[in-house]
């Protein structure tokens, strides 16, 4: 499925004050704006267009591996629109379109809209309210207003791409979010369970209320640990952490044999207590003989972002002779973090011998270890 994201994070936050844009502003030291990327990133949404101020197009701070673009448009809909025309020419089918000042989109919220993507035009998180409604007047009560069916909107806003491109461009302005310029151009857009963490930062108080969530979340921390070994047989390469390396033997196995990849696989099942590939993938099913092990992998970082988690880091030891894995270990982290959707920093790969001791110092097979560590997301 092809999908990609918007942060729109143009604005200048003049309800927030203080000087600096409020995405800019550091939670727990890094930018609301980089919490933001990470959390769409943790979710699978790696295809990222970030609008931008002109005048922050120079800040050494801007998250990494992002598209950007520059608006001066007023409204927040004038940088919606900025971001849907840099996604033109590739066309996805699916768009989120999300606030830069919303550092936590969870990944369960994510999974909840691509689920509902598959059958309506539109999908959007919100809250139903729960606190009673008045109007006011001059600081008196001057009305109240039922709650029923009333819901609190929450970003991102996921559509499919030609439909929400067009409602954007037909559209005479003046809506405050990317569903009522759907509903305007008659789409049809289901509401999915929102999250009370995924807040806006709007005034001074809001960044008190994200420092506390964040200090919670430090808490909410779960660790693996993966192990496995393949043998050696007749065969001219081996499959590595994700790369393919000329070798005099081959790895035995029921899938392409990539016991480093299989020990990270293992290393995430297991900090989710979700078993091991074997409880996924069983070896008695044919549909898996020689199957890649990238397969395995990326369906683990699905369970991790169904979850609500996201990868904190990961640290994987190859036990082998040979081949020597030292040339080929940022390759190796390269492939494993495009597989993961995460960034390269995220992942360790080491190898040792052991010392010509036992059976991977006999060269009959490799031995991989690997630890995971997942973080709410
Ligand atoms: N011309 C604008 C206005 C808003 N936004 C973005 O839209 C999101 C939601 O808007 P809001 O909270 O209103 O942000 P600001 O416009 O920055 O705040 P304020 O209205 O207080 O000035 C923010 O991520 C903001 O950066 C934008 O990209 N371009
Ligand atoms: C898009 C939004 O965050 C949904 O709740 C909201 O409408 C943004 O409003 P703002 O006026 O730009 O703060």
């Amino acid at each position: 499925m092809r999908e990609a994201a918007i942060i729109v994070a143009a604005g200048r936050g003049s309800r927030m004050g203080g000087g600096v844009p409020k995405q800019w502003r550091a939670l727990a030291g890094r930018p609301v704006l980089a919490h933001a990327v990470d959390a769409l990133r943790a979710a699978g949404l790696t295809r990222i267009v970030l609008v931008l101020h002109p005048e922050d197009l120079n800040r050494s701070d801007i998250p990494g591996g992002c598209t950007l673009v520059a608006t001066t448009g007023p409204d927040r809909a004038d940088s919606v629109q900025a971001g849907l025309k840099a996604l033109e020419a590739e066309a996805p089918e699916h768009v989120y379109i999300h606030d830069g000042a919303r550092p936590f989109p969870g990944a369960g919220m994510i999974a909840r809209l691509r689920q509902a993507l598959q059958s309506h035009a539109g999908a959007a998180p919100a809250l139903a309210v729960t606190d009673s409604l008045w109007r006011g007047d001059g600081g008196l009560v001057s009305g109240t207003q039922s709650r029923e069916g009333l819901y609190r909107a929450q970003t991102p806003q996921a559509f499919h791409y030609r439909a929400i491109s067009a409602a954007h461009a037909a559209h005479p302005g003046g809506a405050t979010d990317d569903v009522q310029v759907a509903r305007d151009a008659g789409l049809a857009i289901a509401i999915v369970d929102g999250d009370e963490d995924n807040l806006k930062l709007t005034w001074p108080e809001d960044f008190d209320r994200a420092g506390r969530i964040l200090k919670g979340r430090d808490m909410d921390i779960r660790m693996g640990n993966g192990f496995d070994v393949h043998a050696f047989t007749e065969g001219d390469h081996v499959w590595l952490c994700g790369v393919k390396l000329p070798h005099d033997k081959a790895l035995l196995g029921h899938s392409d044999a990539d016991v480093g990849m299989h020990a990270l696989t293992d290393a995430i099942y297991g900090a989710l207590a979700e078993g091991d590939i074997g409880t996924h993938f069983p070896p008695s099913d044919p549909q898996w003989k020689g199957a890649e092990s990238h397969i395995f992998l990326r369906h683990a970082m699905e369970r991790v972002a169904a979850r609500g988690y996201k990868l904190a880091n990961c640290d994987v030891t190859l036990m082998c002779e040979r081949p020597k894995i030292g040339p080929h270990q940022l390759a190796m982290r390269q492939a494993l973090a495009e597989i993961m959707g995460v960034d390269v920093a995220q992942i360790s790969v080491k190898a040792t011998t052991t010392e010509k001791l036992g059976f991977t110092g006999r060269e009959e097979g490799i031995a991989s270890q690997a630890t995971a560590l997942l973080v709410r997301a």
